[in-house]
Order: structure tokens, then C-alpha cells, then sequence
């Protein structure tokens, strides 16, 4: 397994393997590696002949200096796992590869971006598009592979890529979650042990808005339900409960008749969590 730096490198070897006939397929992290990307790693590896893995804790998508600061960082171990997994080469850049002196360009979808996840985080999906763009740019992979745990990030990766005309095939795949049903998520390495075991509600919450939504309720019903829920656990405290159609993320309201996509976020200490679900009438 190659590990890179610089954009240079990294093209290259992209090259060679593509002028080998390989298909390449792309899975972006920002580190601190759990077995939902692995999920992400082996789906890549399933799905094209060589994976490329990057590694790169974007600043532009922290709105909270201190939520950067607190980024997890389990260098060696994630090599490790990687090279375990087959991946053919790994991008580490550092910040001025990705945001040269000067850099100004910023890439935005303008509406899907400032809505829903994105007024809790003010700024946080245009600095995924910026980044994932300019990732798309230098890997120029055939296939990337998302986790549907970032849902509103999925779709608002799609939109880009359907708008810029990136030749780039956008793979989502299903939350992998620990035995107790918490999502995985590298910040779930920052909770309190009281915490880790309060967030566990999230997945109830998201299971109880599914056995609603097979039975029939409207949105409001199932909006106060999913809060209610998580506000049952006094160690959380809920920022959002989005429901929106699944496809688009637009606006539902009423009875509920088509598929919907239910997006939470909860503090638990300073930590925040988010989790989702797509649930069917
Ligand atoms: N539990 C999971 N199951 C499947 N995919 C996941 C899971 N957690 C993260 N991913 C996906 O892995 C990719 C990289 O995500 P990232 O490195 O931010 O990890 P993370 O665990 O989501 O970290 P964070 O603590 O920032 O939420 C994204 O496409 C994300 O959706
Ligand atoms: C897609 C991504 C790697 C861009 O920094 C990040 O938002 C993530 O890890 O989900
Ligand atoms: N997985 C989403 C990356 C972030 O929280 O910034």
C-alpha cells in the first residue's frame, strides 16, 4: 500500500492503474477509522479494482474550532486497517495541498446546503463540497463510496456531482452500527461512558419512528414522537429532528405517503452525534 502527500503522486499512480485497465474507486474519510469505513473500504473494493482511501481532516467543514481541535487522530492503527483491507493507496494530504496560499474557491450547493443539518452547522456542507470536489479533481476516481449515516451529505454530494458533471458513479451504503445499535462514528471515541451508553436513544428513537411510519402518521406526529424519545434521556439534548422526503430532502408535511428521510442530532456533553433513518408507509 502507497501512502501520498501531493497531488502529484497520487495522479500518477491513479494513472498507472487506470492505464492498466483498473477501475478505481475512491473512499474520502477524515481518519480516526471504524468498521463503518471498512464497510465503505470493502463495498469500494467490491465495486472496482483498486481503492484509493483518502485521509484529510478538512478545516473548511469545522464551523467550531474546537470541534477541529478534538478531531480524533489514530494514524497507525487506520494505516493498519487499510493495508489489512487490500487498498491499493492511500491520500494524506496536508491543508496547503488542498488549500494552496490564496486559495479563494469554494464550491457550494446553494440550496441543499443551507438548510436542515446545515443551519445547525452554519458553513459545514460547503466545505465538504469544496473539499470532495477538489478530491474528485486530484484522485479522478470511477466510483465513490459514502456512509447513508451523513444522509443530507449524500445527497448534497450528488447534487454536485450531477451539476458539475463529474464522471464520477456515487455509491451510498447503510449505517453500520455497534452491537447496541449506536451509529458509528469516530466521535463516538469522545463520550463519556455515561454518554456512550445514553446514546443509544438516537436508534430507538429512529426505531420507533419507523414502526410509526409503517402504521401511518403525519409528520408532525412522528416529529414530536422521535423528540420525545430522546428527550425521555436526560444526558441528550436534541438540536434537530428533520423529516423530509428521502429522495430530495423537500419540504412533507400531513400524512405521510411516501418515503422519508428522519435526520436527528443530539449533544451529549460536548460532543455532537447525528444518526438517520429511511422510513416507508
Ligand atoms: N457508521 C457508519 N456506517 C457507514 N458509513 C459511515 C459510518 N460512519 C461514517 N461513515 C461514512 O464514512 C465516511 C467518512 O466519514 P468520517 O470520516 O466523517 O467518519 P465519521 O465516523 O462519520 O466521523 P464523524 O465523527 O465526523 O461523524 C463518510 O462517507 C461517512 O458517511
Ligand atoms: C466526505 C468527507 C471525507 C469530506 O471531508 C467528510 O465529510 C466525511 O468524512 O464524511
Ligand atoms: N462525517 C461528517 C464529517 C463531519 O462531521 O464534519
Amino acid at each position: 500500500m502507497y501512502v501520498y502527500h501531493n497531488v502529484r503522486d497520487i495522479r500518477g499512480s491513479v494513472a498507472s492503474m487506470r492505464n492498466g485497465g483498473a477501475r478505481v474507486g475512491l473512499v474520502p474519510t477524515m481518519g480516526a477509522l471504524h468498521a463503518g469505513h471498512l464497510a465503505l473500504v470493502k463495498e469500494a473494493s467490491r465495486i472496482s479494482d483498486q481503492v484509493v482511501v483518502s485521509i484529510f481532516v478538512n478545516p473548511t467543514q469545522f464551523e467550531n474550532a474546537d470541534d477541529l481541535a478534538a478531531y480524533p487522530d489514530t494514524i497507525d492503527e487506520d494505516l493498519r486497517q487499510l493495508r489489512a483491507a487490500n487498498v491499493a493507496a492511500v491520500f494524506m494530504p496536508d491543508a496547503n495541498v488542498i488549500y494552496p496560499e490564496g486559495a479563494e474557491t469554494i464550491v457550494e450547493t446553494t440550496r441543499l446546503a443551507n438548510m436542515l443539518h446545515g443551519l445547525v452547522r452554519p458553513g459545514h456542507f460547503r466545505g465538504v463540497t469544496t473539499v470532495v470536489a477538489k478530491l474528485f479533481n486530484i484522485v479522478q476516481p470511477d466510483v465513490a463510496v459514502f456512509g447513508e449515516k451523513d444522509y443530507q451529505q449524500l445527497q448534497v454530494i450528488r447534487r454536485m456531482v450531477h451539476d458539475l458533471h463529474f464522471p464520477v458513479e456515487i455509491v451510498g451504503l447503510p449505517t453500520v452500527r455497534e452491537a447496541d445499535g449506536l451509529a458509528m462514528s469516530s466521535r463516538n471515541l469522545r463520550l463519556a461512558a455515561e454518554d456512550r451508553k445514553a446514546a443509544v436513544v438516537l436508534n430507538q428513537s429512529l426505531d420507533e419512528a419507523e414502526r410509526l411510519v409503517a402504521k401511518g402518521c403525519t409528520v408532525e406526529t412522528l416529529r414530536d414522537a422521535v423528540k420525545s424519545v430522546i428527550s425521555a434521556e436526560p444526558r441528550a439534548s436534541v438540536k434537530a429532528v428533520d423529516i423530509c422526503g428521502a429522495d430530495d430532502l423537500s419540504e412533507v408535511s400531513g400524512q405521510i405517503t411516501s418515503p422519508v428521510a428522519i435526520m436527528i442530532s443530539a449533544q451529549f456533553g460536548e460532543t455532537l452525534l447525528i444518526d438517520q433513518r429511511v422510513a416507508h408507509p
